[in-house]
């Protein structure tokens, strides 16, 4: 069932109503299956508990010997197919109820709960090392797993979403900065691919270098001893045989300071240049975002430079520590070695989501997960648009053009989790040589093959759609820069919000709503809408068309078949980044579809909870909740329902829905961070926008007067 499509208001405060919109405009599109005026799963879509590898990709409890001695493999627990009550959403309010959160024996829940809150805080607002200084590992163990995967970290007990997995050190890192003739050869040639792979070679050769020139401690040479390398070319040495012979890994404790010294070199087994390049290539991780974690290391630099000004203030002179740092935001393309979470097996739909702040690096659980289950966190980006963000606006405030900014931190990798699985198996085959078997890779191998064959389809043609996007929006500069169309032109480039324009596929809610307000109410004829032929609005108008008779195509496939609910969510995900193209195309023409933000954010953390993109697309989707509030009360104080005693006004509660989905998305990541400390980070987000935009902006100006 497609819920009714709704026309795209043009959001101006008291603009007058958009008119009706004709049956066939396919600028509103048809949203998926899922999204039926039920509606419930935008903010609930539930997945049985430990993700959907739950049921399909993790061995039961039983079959894994948390002791880590292969058992015998047990009977192959069957999930449910149903939606888990209260699934991803549900269990975190503001404020950190935490209903499975940690517990201690002995403890009060509401202290233990008041306790993880102050931790999750502290990351945001101790200006210090403070939590960066401590390595910690939670309720996890190894354990011997079945299906050739070797060990993986398995939950000690039940685990709920945002719970600390591990935080812990690295033996090796590597960034963007660190490697400078790497990123002299990402530059070199102009061609973003190949200049993402020279940087990528180059940081992993660096990971190589610091693990030779390294001393370890007993327990750090244990750990390089235990790790995997990548399978010989003759099949030797991993998959299932392998996998039962490895070594036992170190004991799971953040014990280093009991160490010692740091005086062995590097075990012999890695001395061999092929053995140690395999091993970095089989386990160093590139934590999600693409960069140090964006929003942790704004708010600490702002704490620090609060705490700075209150040192000055009381004349003390203080050292803050936020030198630790670095002076200006987050770092770029983190690859590292961190031993214990290269036990982390991967999924295309993983239950944890990793990111680097310092060299620390955080491993959440973003689902929940039950005991006995195996966590997963994922190899691939996710590719829901906000990766390489920081990178992009490092080169815009460089005077760099942002898209090859972007281009250049993500060359390294052809698929992300909203690729179809082909592409995804390819990429993991290629760069890490094993062919994933998580659960969504098996739902979408079960998949109908004609439906799979679409799904490809509107995969090449979504890079054609990005393509031919992008080229209508070069157009549209052109004829700005012309001045024969400068107020279209300037519309459209203040519709694309700084994500889109850094190279992301969002389009952010800030932008049209700028663009909103500038609009003219008496520019908004119907001819002009299209333009004349061969111009950008329509170039933008005919992606509009095609990506929704995609849209149709795949609902029309999808409502003849009898999806399972992991493949319903699988062939979804295909279809993700198709929206983000419509997203944009729609906020170029200064329109806007906030169910199609609400799906996204929807179908990104259904794939990837509590990821950068996840994170992102719900704070779009909020925001566009809120420009769409202030739009119906600016037009007619808006609809008024019924509820809690009273009368609210509907597009109240649609920001109040939105709200709920974007601060689980936060405690997700971060864990159950007070309400004050969300609000703050949201508030910073806008502010960094903001500033992107007019830095943006400022350059624009500067380089038309250079010219
Ligand atoms: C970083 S290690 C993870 C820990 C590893 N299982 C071990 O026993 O050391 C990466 C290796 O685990 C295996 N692996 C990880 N995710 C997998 C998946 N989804 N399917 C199959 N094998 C996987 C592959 O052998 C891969 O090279």
């Amino acid at each position: 069932m497609r819920m009714a499509a709704s026309c795209s208001p043009h959001l101006r405060p008291g603009a007058r109503p958009s008119p009706p919109c004709p049956a066939q405009h396919l600028a509103c599109p048809p949203l998926p299956p899922l999204h039926t005026p039920r509606g419930a799963c935008l903010v609930a879509h539930a997945t049985p508990a430990g993700g959907p590898d739950g049921p399909a990709g993790v061995p039961p409890a039983a079959a894994v010997d948390p002791t880590g001695s292969a058992g015998a493999p047990g009977p192959r627990r069957q999930g449910k197919g149903g939606a888990a009550k209260g699934g991803r959403g549900s269990g975190f309010g503001a404020g950190g109820r935490g209903a499975g959160g940690p517990r201690a024996r002995g403890a009060a829940p509401s202290e233990i709960s008041a306790a993880a809150q102050a931790e999750a805080n502290a990351l945001f607002t101790d200006p210090g090392p403070g939590p960066l200084a401590t390595p910690r590992v939670g309720s996890v163990q190894v354990a011997n797993l079945e299906g050739g995967r070797g060990r993986g970290l398995v939950a000690s007990r039940a685990l709920a979403a945002g719970e600390l997995v591990l935080a812990v050190r690295p033996l090796a890192l590597a960034w963007d900065d660190s490697v400078g003739a790497g990123a002299e050869g990402a530059d070199a040639g102009g061609d973003a691919a190949a200049g993402g792979q020279a940087l990528a070679d180059a940081k992993f050769l660096e990971l190589q270098r610091q693990l030779l020139a390294r001393r370890y401690t007993t327990r750090e040479a244990a750990w390089m001893q235990t790790l995997v390398g990548l399978p010989s070319p003759e099949g030797e040495g991993e998959g299932a045989q392998g996998a039962a012979a490895r070594p036992q890994a170190p004991e799971l404790s953040a014990g280093a300071a009991a160490d010692g010294e740091p005086s062995l070199p590097l075990p012999d087994r890695l001395r061999d240049p092929d053995a140690l390049a395999d091993c970095v290539q089989a386990n160093a991780l590139e934590p999600d975002g693409g960069a140090e974690d964006e929003d942790a290391v704004w708010a600490r630099l702002a704490a620090a430079a609060g705490a700075e000004a209150e040192a000055e203030v009381a004349e003390s002179g203080s050292d803050t520590s936020a030198g630790a740092l670095g002076p200006s935001g987050p770092r770029l393309g983190p690859v590292g070695l961190w031993p214990e979470a290269a036990m982390l097996n991967h999924s295309c739909s993983p239950n944890t989501v990793a990111y680097v702040i310092g060299d620390t690096l955080f491993v959440r659980a973003s689902r929940k997960v039950s005991r006995g289950s195996e966590l997963t966190v994922s190899y691939l980006p996710v590719g829901g648009g906000a990766e390489g963000n920081a990178a992009a606006a490092a080169a815009a405030a460089a005077g760099e053009d942002g898209e090859e900014g972007a281009g250049a931190g993500e060359g390294a990798w052809e698929a992300t989790l909203l690729s179809p699985l082909e592409a995804r198996r390819a990429a993991l085959e290629d760069a890490r040589g094993f062919v994933c078997r998580c659960g969504r890779c098996q739902a979408e191998e079960a998949l109908d093959p004609k439906l799979r064959a679409l799904m490809a389809d509107i995969s090449s043609a979504t890079a054609a759609l990005r393509e031919d996007l992008e080229n209508a929006m070069s157009l549209a500069d052109a004829d700005g820069s012309d001045g024969d169309d400068e107020d279209e032109a300037e519309e459209a480039g203040a519709a694309q919000s700084a994500p889109q324009r850094r190279g992301g596929a969002a389009g952010g809610a800030k932008g049209r709503r700028q663009a909103a307000t500038d609009e003219d109410p008496e520019d908004e004829g119907e001819g002009e809408e299209d333009g004349e032929p061969g111009s950008w609005r329509q170039a933008v108008s005919s992606v509009i068309s095609r990506a929704g008779l995609y849209l149709e195509l795949m609902d029309a496939a999808m409502a003849k078949l009898r999806l399972t609910p992991a493949q319903q969510e699988t062939a979804q995900s295909a279809v993700v980044p198709l929206y983000t193209v419509l997203w944009s195309a729609m906020g170029a023409k200064g329109e806007i579809e906030p169910r199609l933000a609400e799906v996204v954010a929807a179908l990104v953390g259904g794939v990837a909870p509590g990821s950068a993109d996840h994170l992102f697309w719900t704070v779009v989707a909020r925001e566009t909740a809120e420009i769409l509030a202030a739009e119906e009360e600016a037009l007619e104080g808006g609809a008024m329902v019924r509820g809690g005693g009273g009368f609210r006004r509907r597009e109240d509660d649609r920001v109040l829905i939105a709200d709920k989905a974007c601060s689980a998305a936060f405690a997700a990541r971060y864990g159950p961070i007070s309400r004050q400390v969300y609000r703050s980070l949201l508030a910073a987000r806008r502010d960094r926008e903001e500033f992107e935009e007019e830095e943006g902006e400022e350059g624009e100006a500067v380089e038309a007067l250079q010219a």
